[in-house]
């Protein structure tokens, strides 16, 4: 099944091109867009939703056309914006129930999913405050809730952790990955941080100044590589240490150890040493290629 699709798709601004024929397709799961600033992605967004028309070229989302069918497409569809739009006088609750109320929902439905909604994207007692006193991440919380509570069949998040903090980031990225699993809702979710999304995506687009560079599922961007990750809590240095005496060649990426894997074995001798020290396991796991290796590498290819 195919959730969008676009053919030749081109968006011409007076000084600008911000979409250059792009033509590309994705199918159902968590889907990357992934760009540096002014790529072109919200402008893809906003074509899907039937917001604003193409120069040239056709879309379609969930099979249904943009430029004839945009409320039928509204409908199944929630939409996470990048800029902040949200009323700050009035609280979550209201604001989310008022977003289903429009969508459609009688009043008691509405306030039963708005609350259903507040609590899974983890918004609790707050959600009856105004949101002009919320945090960023609240905010984006609310931005989410409100794009989910109509129970959409596709989500288009625009850059969801802008703002946020490394600990607001991985939330979000978790939340993300749930609603795609959990609720087999799929989700089209753009960034320009390449590195996080290869934790969300089974799918990623990268684009650049409007023009597809490259369309795969995550596989093809991460295949393994001859290493093991390691993340421990604390006391990387000295677990880094015993490996190394092992024989072992480690690199040091702030918590992460990458750890050689050319000889079987090493992820015992990974678990023994932890254990050997006392330390706290966040992560082992096979090494992959990173998204962002990958874009350096494609994008030097373009030059
Ligand atoms: N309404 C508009 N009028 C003129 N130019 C526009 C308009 N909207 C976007 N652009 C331009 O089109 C290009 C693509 O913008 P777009 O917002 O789609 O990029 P983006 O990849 O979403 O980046 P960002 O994350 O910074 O928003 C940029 O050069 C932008 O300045």
């Amino acid at each position: 099944m195919t959730i969008l699709a676009t053919e030749g798709l081109t968006k011409r601004f007076p000084r600008v091109t911000a979409l250059d024929r792009l033509t590309v397709t994705a199918g159902p799961g968590v889907t990357g867009l992934v760009g540096a600033n002014g790529a072109g992605k919200s402008t893809l967004i906003k074509i899907l939703l039937g917001l604003l028309p193409p120069t040239e070229g056709r879309a379609a989302v969930l099979g249904l056309d943009p430029a004839t069918q945009a409320l039928d497409i509204r409908r199944k569809v929630g939409y996470m914006p990048e800029h902040d739009c949200l009323p700050p006088d009035v609280s979550a609750t209201e604001f989310t129930v008022h977003m289903a109320r429009m969508s459609g929902l009688p009043r008691g439905a509405a306030r039963e999913r708005a609350a259903d909604t507040l609590r899974h994207v983890g918004l609790y007692e707050e959600r009856y405050r105004p949101i002009g006193g919320y945090s960023t991440g609240m905010k984006q919380r609310v931005k989410l809730a409100q794009a989910l509570v109509h129970d959409p069949s596709l989500l288009f998040l625009d850059e969801p952790t802008n703002g946020l903090d490394p600990r607001g980031r991985d939330d979000m990225l978790a939340l993300i990955r749930r609603i795609g699993a959990e609720f087999g809702i799929s989700v089209v979710v753009t960034s320009h941080l390449l590195g996080e999304l290869e934790r969300v995506c089974d799918h990623v687009i990268v684009i650049d100044g409007g023009r597809l560079l490259r369309s795969s599922a995550i596989g093809e961007f991460t295949q393994a590589t001859h290493s093991i990750t390691v993340e421990v809590e604390e006391g990387g240095e000295a677990l880094a240490e015993r490996l190394r005496a092992a024989g072992h060649a480690v690199t040091e990426h702030g918590r992460l150890l990458i750890v050689d894997d050319g000889a079987p074995g090493t992820h015992d001798l990974v678990r023994d040493a932890v254990c050997d020290l006392n330390l706290s396991l966040v992560r082992l796991e096979q090494g992959r290629h990173r998204i962002e290796d990958v874009f350096r590498e494609e994008a030097a290819a373009h030059v």
